[in-house]
C-alpha cells in the first residue's frame, strides 16, 4: 500500500481503488520532517516530527462528505499529492478525510443516507448502524476524536468540511458557522474564510447533525462547512477558481503567514439563520424553479412552498433562501431561511 501511495503519489486512487476499507492500516516517514500515517481508506495524517507545541495547530480538511462534491476532493487531493511530493512541508499537523468514498463512485451525493445528517452520534440513534454511511460516520468521528485528541495542549484546531451546493449561488462561496451556543464568533476566522475567497458567511441558530458542528462543539475546534461553488462532474471543475483557497489553505498548513487583518465587516455578508424549514409531509414542493438561486430574497407574506395542506410564507420583513430540497426525508431540512445577522459577538 504504501509503495503504491509513493509511486503515484495520488491518494485519491489509492482511495477509490478500496472504497470500503484498506487491507491494514500503514505508516511512513518523508525527509526527516513528516510522520505521514493513513488510518484507512480515505484518511491521512501528517505530522510533522520536529518537537509540537502550543503554537502548532491541528487541521482536519474533509472533503466528499457528499460524493458529487468534487472540486473540495480535487482540491484537497492536489494538497495531499503536494505533501507526499515534499513540495509542500507540514508544519502543523493535518487530518484529511475523504468523507464518502462509495457515493464519490457512484457520483452522488449519497448512497443510501446522508453522511452530514448522521453526526454528533445520529449514526446510532433510530434504526442504529444499519448501512455503511451510519458505520462511515461513528469512523469519522472516532479519527476526528483521535486527532483532536492528540493535539499538543493549548493548540489551536480547526475543522474545514468542504463542500459544492446542488444551486448556483448569489454569493459564490459560502460558509456555515455551527451554532456556537453563545460563544462569541471569531473574527480572525470570518477574515481566513475572506482571504479565501468565502466572503459570505450565516450563523447558525441551533445545533446540526452536521459534521462542522461535531467538531465545533464536541471539540472547540473552529469549524466551518463551506461551500466552495456549484456541483461539477469530477475532472470538469474550473480549478482557478479555488487559487484563493489554496493559496490560504497552504499557507495555514506550512505556517507561512496569513497576512490577515483586523475584522472588517464591510468585506463580509453576514447573515443568521431565522429558520430552519424541515419537511412535514412527503406531499411538498417549492413554489419557485429549480433554477432559483441561493440567497434569492422573497418578501414577507410570500408563499415559499407548500407541506401537505399547509403553505409555508415568508415570516420576516424579507427572507432569503439557501439550500431548497423538497427530496429529502420527512423530518429533515427543505430549506433555510435567512436574515441579515444582528446583535452578534465576535472575539
Ligand atoms: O446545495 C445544497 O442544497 C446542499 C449543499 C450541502 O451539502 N450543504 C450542507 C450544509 C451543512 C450545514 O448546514 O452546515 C449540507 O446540506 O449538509
Ligand atoms: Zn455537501
Amino acid at each position: 500500500m504504501q509503495d503504491t501511495l509513493m509511486l503515484s503519489k495520488d491518494f485519491l486512487q489509492l482511495t477509490l481503488d478500496n472504497p470500503v476499507s484498506l487491507a491494514a492500516p500503514f505508516e511512513f516517514t518523508l525527509g526527516q520532517h513528516t510522520q505521514v500515517s493513513v488510518w484507512d481508506t480515505g484518511v491521512i495524517a501528517f505530522e510533522p516530527l520536529s518537537k509540537t507545541d502550543a503554537q502548532t495547530k491541528s487541521i482536519v480538511l474533509s472533503s466528499a462528505v457528499h460524493g458529487n462534491e468534487t472540486a473540495p476532493i480535487e482540491l484537497c487531493n492536489q494538497l495531499i499529492t503536494a505533501l507526499l511530493s515534499e513540495t509542500l512541508i507540514a508544519a502543523h499537523r493535518v487530518l484529511f478525510l475523504i468523507g464518502n468514498p462509495p457515493a464519490i463512485l457512484n457520483g452522488t451525493r449519497f448512497v443510501e443516507e446522508n453522511l452530514n445528517r448522521l453526526f454528533s452520534g445520529a449514526h446510532s440513534r433510530g434504526e442504529g448502524l444499519i448501512n455503511a454511511e451510519r458505520l462511515r460516520a461513528q469512523k469519522l468521528e472516532q479519527y476526528v476524536d483521535r486527532f483532536f485528541n492528540a493535539a499538543p495542549q493549548g493548540g489551536d484546531r480547526f475543522h474545514y468540511d468542504l463542500h459544492t451546493a446542488i444551486r448556483a449561488s448569489k454569493h459564490e462561496k459560502f460558509a456555515i458557522y455551527p451554532y456556537p451556543h453563545g460563544e462569541p464568533y471569531s473574527g480572525e476566522q470570518i477574515m481566513f474564510l475572506a482571504a479565501c475567497g468565502i466572503k459570505t458567511v450565516l450563523f447558525h441558530h441551533e445545533p446540526t447533525t452536521t459534521f462542522s458542528y461535531f467538531s465545533a462543539h464536541g471539540y472547540q475546534a473552529h469549524a466551518f462547512t463551506i461551500e466552495l461553488g456549484k456541483v461539477m462532474p469530477m475532472g470538469q471543475n474550473d480549478m482557478t477558481r479555488f487559487i484563493a483557497v489554496k493559496e490560504m489553505l497552504t499557507r495555514l498548513v506550512s505556517g507561512r503567514d496569513l497576512e490577515l487583518g483586523e475584522f472588517d465587516a464591510s468585506q463580509v455578508n453576514l447573515y443568521q439563520v431565522n429558520r430552519s424549514i424541515n419537511k412535514q409531509f412527503d406531499d411538498f414542493s417549492f413554489t419557485f424553479a429549480d433554477d432559483v438561486e441561493n440567497f434569492t430574497a422573497f418578501p414577507k407574506g410570500y408563499i415559499l412552498a407548500k407541506d401537505g395542506g399547509t403553505e409555508i410564507k415568508v415570516e420576516a420583513e424579507s427572507e432569503s433562501i439557501v439550500f431548497p430540497n423538497a427530496n429529502v426525508p420527512v423530518g429533515q431540512r427543505t430549506v433555510l431561511c435567512l436574515v441579515p445577522a444582528k446583535d452578534y459577538r465576535l472575539v
